[in-house]
């Protein structure tokens, strides 16, 4: 799997993605193309359409073109790579597929979008099998646009990448620092068994167990933890700890340091301080917590920030963490 797959999908549904159009959906409706989780499928399960397709499906084109559909990002930035998925679809696949991006302003109707530019250029597909394609351009985009030829169906598009929010709303204003859509991310964890860390910085509550970040039972003594570079060097006024759907699994007890690395958290950048570096320093004593609790505990330190490190003990995991404060500019 390329690395890019471990990026937030900047798409994905419950990240604030829209399927916003497309030429057709005869078959199946466009929207499955930006659902989480992988696509389902029972054979021999028919609708008064056909065969029912967890996916975007197309009708067989008689004319010239191809089919498209148009995705608003749901946090918009820079795209690293997509993931074509054709699962389930065997015979009814798309033989090829470009993908397209472009940047917009305020809220556009689909029809008024333009400069559109080619991340991903034509290139084949097979049935039933994911498709990663790496992108290099830099630029930041709101909106995909994926094109296959001529027809079919396609279950999943995945759009990887980081999150570069508009600066209009952030400084000034009291803003979840740690948030994936306003630019946070995890940096390192000490254990994904179950699901991914990036989690708890995802937008809204969590649905379920799975929507959090989940640890493996630990039998060595330690403890879990993450580290999170915040959306800038910042002040934090709130840490929101939330066990939400955690119930026999919870953390006992959690903490939280701060680290000041003197410069703005930079994606990729390999600059992520280490998880025992002296200069971190406490922000949240070892505090008891409650399962299926949203906990919240006022900071009373006014130092600057980049990195927050949490510790959780022994294991568990959490639903979310919340970092409301203020950027320092
Ligand atoms: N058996 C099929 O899947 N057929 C087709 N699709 C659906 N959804 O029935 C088709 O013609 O592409």
């Amino acid at each position: 799997m390329n690395a890019f797959t471990r990026l937030p999908d900047l798409a994905l549904r419950t990240y604030g993605g829209s399927v916003v159009a497309a030429n057709d959906e005869s078959f199946a409706e466009r929207e499955a193309l930006i659902r989480p989780g992988p696509a389902e499928f029972r054979p021999h399960t028919f609708g008064a359409k056909g065969q029912v397709y967890d996916g975007w499906e197309t009708r067989r084109r008689r004319e010239a073109g191809h089919d498209w559909a148009i995705v608003r990002l749901g946090m918009p930035g820079v795209v690293r790579g997509v993931v074509v998925d054709t699962a389930w679809f065997r015979g009814n696949y798309p033989p090829y597929a470009s993908v397209e991006a472009c940047a917009a302003e305020g809220h556009p109707a689909p029809e008024e979008l333009d400069g559109w530019v080619e991340i991903v250029p034509k290139s084949p597909l097979g049935g039933d099998a994911t498709h990663e394609f790496a992108v290099t351009d830099p630029r930041r985009f709101t909106h995909v646009r994926l094109n296959i030829f001529p027809d079919g169906g396609v279950a999943r598009l995945r759009v990887h990448g980081r999150v570069v929010p508009d600066p209009a709303f952030l400084h000034g204003l009291t803003v979840d620092l740690a948030a994936l859509e306003n630019g946070g991310f995890v940096t390192a964890c000490s254990d994904e068994f179950y699901s991914s860390p990036n989690n708890v910085l995802a937008p809204g509550l969590a649905r379920n167990q799975a929507e959090g970040w989940e640890t493996a039972r630990r039998r060595d003594g330690g403890n879990d933890w993450l580290v999170v570079a915040l959306a800038g060097p910042g002040r934090i006024a709130v840490a929101e700890i939330d066990t939400a759907n955690l119930k026999f699994n919870a953390p006992g007890w959690a903490s939280l340091t701060g680290i000041d690395t003197g410069r703005a958290p930079q994606p990729d950048d390999g600059q992520a301080p280490p998880p025992d570096d002296d200069a971190w320093f406490p922000l949240l004593p070892k505090t008891r917590l409650q399962p299926d609790t949203r906990h919240r505990f006022r900071l009373d330190d006014d130092r600057r920030v980049t990195h927050v490190r949490l510790d959780i003990f022994p294991d568990g995991g959490l639903a979310r963490l919340r970092l409301p404060g203020t950027l320092i500019a």
